[in-house]
């Protein structure tokens, strides 16, 4: 039976709006963290802590005092926004997330609301603000991270259990309405907001004053896409309200993760997976040498994974804190653009195929055409054969190499909408698209007549 939710989902969705379209069919996405933990890159006092560097302040017990400090030292003299822009230009992303305030309370824009900020820093400028100017001239739309969750605040509580506890969070939801409505202010053209820190009991508590706050930055940046994460309904249930009815504007539960490839209840919201190129690194770590690093091959599949069950794909990067990237990751975004430069018709503005996933890759399918099916190619078959299995009734015209049009694959009808490929492409190192050309739906009725 259902429930009586009066703070659960916001807006109907599956939003059909400019702005959602554009969200859905950006697809590739790069993900930013950067603040003082950059600095330590997850090394203190001459010792390596494993555990992701954003969060050495608690893995190595450093008192706020000591790690507040880490403020003065923060001058990213390398920072150049607009080659940090044509480096994400040339991966392929068409939009960037980035992180304003992570858990630690530091704001990399000059807020009214703290002194804890870039301003209060050797650097001084609006860090936030040249960054965003670059990215949107490279044609990149904008989303900031926020954390709610803030160890620097002097009146956060992760519970409300006294009077004081809840005078204290009041001030606190109070700082976070007004920082946000700032972002917004400050920077007009964000198209996004990304919430994390929100799992604690002290902000399910407030399922309405979140559910009010969603509305009125909505109100105040009309189009705003807003993710799952940002808040619980009245009954403390999180990106889905207590109904199972999808919260925000897009499902972001997949956190260094991908849902089961064959999963086709996902492709019904909109979604997107953020993911590390370390394990479990996001902000910079001076050590890479700790766990696996994901090859340039191993993101591309996430990418088209995501992408074949209508999801978005968010690649995060950690800068130094001088402001330049490790080389291991200038490289990755280096072979993911060379590969985007060939096959990103299979990326942007695609989404699930209608078909069941197989072995040797995914299908995607542009929103624009229906007569057209792109499979890319991750796992070669051994007979050098391609077993495709389409929707019943469904006709192959022709099915070829993105790369090499012209030749036809030999097609080879076993059943009703099934067929093997004949293999035409040499040796490959890198995943490869198959086009399939589908007759199309008139031409076939016209025929059956
Ligand atoms: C998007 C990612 N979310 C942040 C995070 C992850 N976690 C976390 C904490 C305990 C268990 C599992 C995950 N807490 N904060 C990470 O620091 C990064 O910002």
């Amino acid at each position: 039976i259902k429930k009586e939710v009066k703070y659960g989902q916001l807006t109907e969705l599956p939003r059909q709006d400019e702005a959602m379209k554009k969200w859905r069919s950006n697809r590739f996405g790069q993900f930013i963290h950067w603040g003082l933990y950059a600095i330590p890159g997850g090394i203190w006092e001459g010792k390596t802590y494993k555990y992701a560097a954003e969060f050495l302040k608690s893995s190595a017990g450093i008192s706020t005092a000591t790690w507040d400090s880490l403020q003065y030292q923060f001058n990213p003299v390398k920072f150049d926004a607009k080659e940090w822009a044509k480096m994400a230009k040339d991966m392929g992303v068409k939009y960037v997330t980035i992180t304003t305030k992570h858990h630690e309370g530091f704001c990399l824009w000059p807020s009214k609301y703290t002194d804890f900020d870039i301003e209060n820093t050797p650097y001084r400028k609006d860090l936030l603000g040249e960054f965003i100017k670059a990215y949107n001239e490279e044609g990149i739309d904008v989303s900031l991270y926020y954390s709610v969750l803030d160890w620097h605040h002097p009146d956060w509580r992760y519970k409300l259990n006294t009077e004081e506890d809840k005078a204290a969070f009041e001030r606190l939801k109070a700082f976070t309405e007004n920082q946000l409505l700032e972002l917004l202010e400050r920077y007009p053209t964000v198209k996004g907001l990304w919430f994390d820190g929100t799992w604690d009991q002290c902000w399910k508590d407030n399922g309405k004053f979140s559910y009010d706050l969603e509305k009125k930055l909505k109100e105040k940046n009309p189009g705003l896409i807003v993710n799952s994460r940002m808040r619980a309904d009245e009954y403390g249930s999180r990106h889905f309200d207590s109904n199972g009815v999808l919260m925000g504007d897009y499902e972001s539960g997949y956190e260094r993760r991908l849902p089961n490839p064959w999963d086709v209840a996902v492709t019904k919201n909109d979604w997107e997976c953020c993911m590390t190129i370390p394990e479990n690194q996001w902000g910079y770590h001076k050590d890479w040498t700790l766990t696996h690093i994901k090859t340039s091959n191993e993101l591309i599949e996430m990418l088209v994974q995501c992408t074949s069950q209508n999801g978005n794909f968010l690649l995060n990067f950690g800068p130094r804190g001088e402001g330049n990237f490790r080389e291991k990751e200038v490289k990755l975004a280096k072979e993911i653009g060379d590969w985007m430069d060939d096959n990103s018709s299979v990326i942007y503005n695609c989404g699930y195929a209608g078909l069941k996933k197989q072995s040797w890759g995914y299908f995607t399918k542009s929103s624009d055409s229906d007569d057209a099916i792109n499979m890319v190619v991750f796992n070669k078959p051994i007979n050098g054969k391609y077993r495709v299995k389409l929707n019943k009734g469904s006709i192959i015209k022709r099915a070829y190499l993105l790369s090499k049009p012209k030749k036809s694959f030999n097609l080879e009808e076993i059943a009703n909408g099934e067929y093997f490929l004949d293999d035409v492409k040499g040796k490959c190192k890198d995943p490869f698209v198959i086009i399939i050309e589908l007759e199309d739906k008139d031409s076939k009725k016209f025929k059956q007549k």
